[in-house]
């Protein structure tokens, strides 16, 4: 997949397209119809794009830092999109002279340059200075300049429409079973191995820590069965293991981390690539009176992961 980041007009696209525009924050299950409806129109020769918008226009229009972070950083939206098999994906710079663009400009100017066939979007979906723009007004100022366009319904989870607030407000809940029925995949974060303080290994419970995954939209402090993408020079390798999220009070921690215990690993991980998908939430994080509680507790927490996955007991 190509990946190109738009700052101003887009280059002119020598390829017919077919292209879906969203924020796909989480490429969740409304965004999979989209995509799917999109790959529909998809003809020998011509390409399946994806345009989206960075920094995430809500916080440049409201300032809200939450939407700093993501429930698909960068990197995660690449991998997905590229596994739908998009072919180009377009990363339109949202600043505030591009929040400027009225719609018909956005359409007639910047689409206009992409050779598209036909445009794929969401039923609620804005555009242009103030999001003045609607589905109805899209239809308009795309079929003047030839180009049909193709609108979803959103879908619904429960008599609710599947959104990327409502996930993240499960995250923030912790319900990663519910993140995972509107994800259609388990919420993944992807992280590098770094040093932490080394008192894992101390306590029998050597734990990986994520480091750069600030960006994503943290999951509610506690502990949380998992399973981890371990990716090396040499392949992948995957295994199950017990994560904690959290500010650890038993040690006195000062900063949110995420770190992982890998059931049955033995080894070296320093500065691999570490991907974890939260399959179930074990416990709150609680503060113990000292090392020995919290090693006895994360026994325990070794054994309800394994119950939870389906494994066998440990053998001890
Ligand atoms: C499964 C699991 C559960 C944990 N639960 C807690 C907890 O409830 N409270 C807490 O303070 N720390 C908890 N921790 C974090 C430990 O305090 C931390 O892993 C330990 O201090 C080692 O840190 P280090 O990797 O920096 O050496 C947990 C860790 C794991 C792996
Ligand atoms: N089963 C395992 N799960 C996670 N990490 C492991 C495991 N076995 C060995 N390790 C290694 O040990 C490191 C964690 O040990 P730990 O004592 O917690 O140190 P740190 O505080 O630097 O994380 C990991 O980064 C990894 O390289």
């Amino acid at each position: 997949m190509q990946v190109y980041e738009v700052a101003g007009l887009p280059e002119i696209s020598p390829v017919p397209q077919v292209l879906a525009i969203g924020k796909f924050d989480g490429v969740h299950v409304g965004h999979q119809a989209i995509l799917e409806q999109a790959r529909h129109y998809l003809e020998p020769g011509t390409q399946f794009a994806v345009l989206c918008f960075e920094p995430h226009p809500s916080y440049v229009l409201t300032g809200d830092e939450r939407y700093l972070k993501s429930l698909t950083p960068r990197q995660e939206k690449v991998r997905i999109l590229a596994e739908y098999g998009v072919d180009a994906l377009y990363i339109v710079r949202f600043d505030t002279a591009f929040a400027s663009t009225e719609a018909e400009e956005f359409v007639k100017s910047h689409l206009a340059r992409l050779h598209l066939k036909q445009i794929v979007v969401g039923r609620d979906f804005r555009f242009g200075r103030g999001g003045k723009g609607d589905v109805d007004a899209l239809r308009t100022f795309a079929s003047d300049i030839g180009i049909g366009v193709t609108v979803v319904d959103a879908v619904e989870e429960n008599g609710a429409k599947v959104s990327s607030s409502h996930i993240r407000h499960h995250l923030g809940e912790g319900r990663v079973e519910a993140v995972e029925a509107l994800l259609g995949r388990p919420y993944t974060i992807t992280g590098t191995v770094v040093h932490g303080d080394a008192r894992g290994r101390q306590i029998g419970f050597p734990t990986a820590n994520l480091g750069g995954t600030d960006e994503y939209v943290p999951p509610k402090s506690g502990v949380y069965a998992v399973t981890a993408e371990i990716s090396r020079p040499t392949g992948h390798e995957h295994w199950f293991g017990v994560l904690n999220a959290g500010f650890r009070p038993t040690v006195s921690g000062q900063d949110f981390r995420i770190e992982v215990h890998l059931l049955g690993f033995n080894g070296d991980l320093y500065g691999e690539t570490c991907r974890v998908s939260f399959l179930r939430r074990i416990r709150d994080e609680r503060k113990f009176s000292g090392l020995d509680e919290l090693k006895q507790q994360i026994h325990a927490d070794c054994d309800t992961a394994r119950e939870m996955l389906g494994l066998p007991p440990a053998s001890r």
